[in-house]
């Protein structure tokens, strides 16, 4: 049960619902047994004529009073240990997704997004189960086995209880066996659920590319797989279970076939009553029914472990870019940038990225990255954010290492338009209003006139209401690239960091941007990271990256002068332009 530690919080919090609950629950069991009791006196008492109709109206009467009491008992239950259960589900969903979102890039390089729903879906139904339906199973199998055992040992011939009781130990013996069995192959079961969702969540993702390079039949035969090996698990659990029921119910036969032969030798010896009689066999019924629900236990608080196993160690996780302790607040930001010898490489790779880099921004200027792909361009914006963390060196922002500042103050210090363009599928208001704080209708349409945006919305049928995305119009990469930048513009933060988010768009219309964008960035630290000479050329220094090295710095002027890499890019680009124009 260590599994279940991590939601003890939980039940602390619930613990009243689980407490009235179990006593409803108890209630209802103590009532099923006074059943037996009921009919040991009738059977008595019409085997020696003594019962009358009025008294037997009465026995008849004390039935249905159990039996509507039972009843509204098992709603009183039903209502706190499900409501309970529904509850915990409802808590955990939300621990696990905010936990979710604490985690750091690197942690979603290393899993898979189909894994991680899987988590949140079936995984949390499993444990829900173990703590509703599971834990109501798991009272009455303790309280109803031990209060019927009592009852028959109380009321009937103990060598009676004792023989039709024998098979029970073997009974134990099974349920500690198949308890691992089956714990081991739902896990296995979940996995490979887990690979089924992130196949199918892939799939739809790239759909465009499967179609695009006719991959379909490939994808499905990969897909077949995955789900065949789900199908081979699943029937390996059952196989499990199709051993362990029969098992169960063999074992209950037996303890049936005992009481009824040992009974009635003792009924034909006089030495129980015929009413005994009776009064065991409906005491063993309700035995064996308790006990054959152990295993439906087993099944379902096995399920529960394996899924709170799988959970936990999500929980277990925790980001390695954090809060520092003394980390403050940028207050006032002027936005001056450092890298001081800076050395980075990403985790799943020994090579370093950059290394001994050192680059300083001042207050307020702009600052062009150039290089050729796979350079390290869009690293330095990811370390200038902290979505990865320096191996040594340091940057700093007003001189204050970045490591000391709050990451939430930071991030929100920085306009980070990367290179995703990553849109919701939401309103065009809603996915431009997404970072800041406030924003009014006049504010959203003049960052989207900045971002050379304003005119596209007008003409969709909602204008800024428009649905962008699954259910609505899917907008041209040009497009998303400009929403991206309206959506950095409208949080209003003091430094900008542009990667590659004027490729989709033309020269013409990215130069119309690049003005109104000048008179936007006054006073604003700007970073833009491009390939093409055109996107950089008005910044106050450019630098040229080559495997994570600055080759080349100066404005666009000294650097065409220098006749290198900057000055190879910007012939290209003009032969380009010739041959786009014939
Ligand atoms: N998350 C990552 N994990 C491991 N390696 C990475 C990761 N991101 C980038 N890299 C590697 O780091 C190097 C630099 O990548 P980076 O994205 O900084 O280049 P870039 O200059 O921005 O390229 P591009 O112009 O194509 O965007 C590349 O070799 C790339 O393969």
């Amino acid at each position: 049960m260590i599994s279940f530690k991590i939601l003890k919080p939980f039940f602390l919090k619930n613990k009243w619902f689980y407490i009235l609950g179990v006593l409803w629950l108890l209630l209802v069991d103590i009532l099923q047994l006074f059943i037996p009791e009921i009919l040991r006196g009738i059977t008595n008492r019409l085997e020696t004529n003594l019962l009358t109709q009025r008294q037997l109206a009465l026995y008849a009467l004390y039935v249905l009073l159990i039996g509507v009491t039972i009843g509204f008992f098992r709603f009183l239950w039903r209502m706190f240990i499900i409501g309970a259960s529904r509850n915990l589900e409802y808590q955990l969903r939300n621990k696990l997704f905010s936990h979710l979102l604490t985690l750091s890039s690197s942690y979603y390089q290393r899993h898979k997004t189909g894994d991680l729903m899987a988590h949140l879906t079936n995984d949390i139904h499993a444990v829900r189960m173990a703590l509703g339906p599971g834990i109501v199973a798991l009272t009455d199998a303790i309280f109803l086995n031990i209060a019927v055992m009592v009852m028959m040992l109380r009321t009937t011939d103990y060598r009676l209880t004792v023989l039709a009781l024998l098979p029970m130990p073997l009974l134990v013996v099974f349920m500690t066996k198949f308890g691992k069995i089956i714990h081991k192959r739902f896990k296995a079961v979940q996995e490979a659920f887990a690979a089924v969702t992130d196949k199918t969540q892939e799939n739809l993702s790239g759909i465009r590319v499967i179609k695009a390079f006719v991959q379909e039949e490939a994808e499905i035969n990969a897909f077949k797989e995955k789900n065949l090996l789900l199908l081979q698990r699943n029937l390996d659990l059952a196989k499990t279970f199709g051993i362990f029921h029969p098992l169960l119910q063999f074992l209950s036969s037996l303890s049936f076939t005992i009481a009824i032969w040992y009974g009635g030798i003792l009924v034909i010896e006089e030495i129980i009553t015929l009413g005994d009689f009776v009064a065991f066999t409906t005491y063993l019924a309700l035995l064996v029914s308790s006990i054959s629900s152990i295993g439906w236990v087993i099944n379902i608080m096995q399920r529960g472990r394996a899924s709170i196993d799988r959970i936990n160690s999500i929980l277990k996780e925790s980001s390695e870019i954090q809060d520092f302790h003394d980390a403050k607040n940028l207050e006032k930001v002027k936005g001056s940038i450092v890298f001081d010898r800076v050395t980075f490489g990403y985790s799943n790779s020994s090579e370093n990225i950059l290394e001994e880099f050192s680059l300083k921004i001042p207050a307020g200027s702009s600052l062009g990255i150039i290089g050729k792909t796979g350079s390290g361009k869009t690293t330095i914006a990811n370390l200038l954010v902290r979505l990865y963390d320096v191996k040594e060196g340091s940057i700093s922002i007003d001189n204050n290492p970045i490591t000391n500042i709050k990451l939430a103050s930071l991030r929100k210090n920085i306009g980070f338009i990367d290179q995703d363009s990553f849109l919701f599928s939401t309103t065009i208001t809603e996915n431009i209003g997404f970072g800041a704080d406030s924003y009014d209708i006049e504010n959203l349409q003049r960052v989207a006139k900045v971002a050379g945006l304003h005119q596209d919305i007008m003409e969709f049928p909602k204008q800024y209401e428009t649905m962008v995305g699954e259910k609505g119009i899917t907008l041209s990469g040009g497009q998303r690239q400009r929403l991206a930048i309206a959506r950095a513009l409208i949080k209003n933060p003091s430094i900008f960091i542009f990667d590659d988010s004027f490729s989709a768009v033309d020269t013409d219309t990215e130069e119309r941007i690049l003005q109104a964008l000048r008179t936007e960035m006054k006073n604003k630290t700007t970073i833009i990271i491009a390939h093409r000479v055109s996107t950089l050329k008005h910044c106050d220094k450019v630098i040229v990256l080559e495997e994570g090295k600055i080759i080349e710095i100066g404005d666009h002027e000294s650097l065409l002068t220098k006749k290198g890499l900057y000055y190879d890019f910007y012939q290209k680009q003009l032969l380009e332009e010739v041959i786009l124009k014939n």
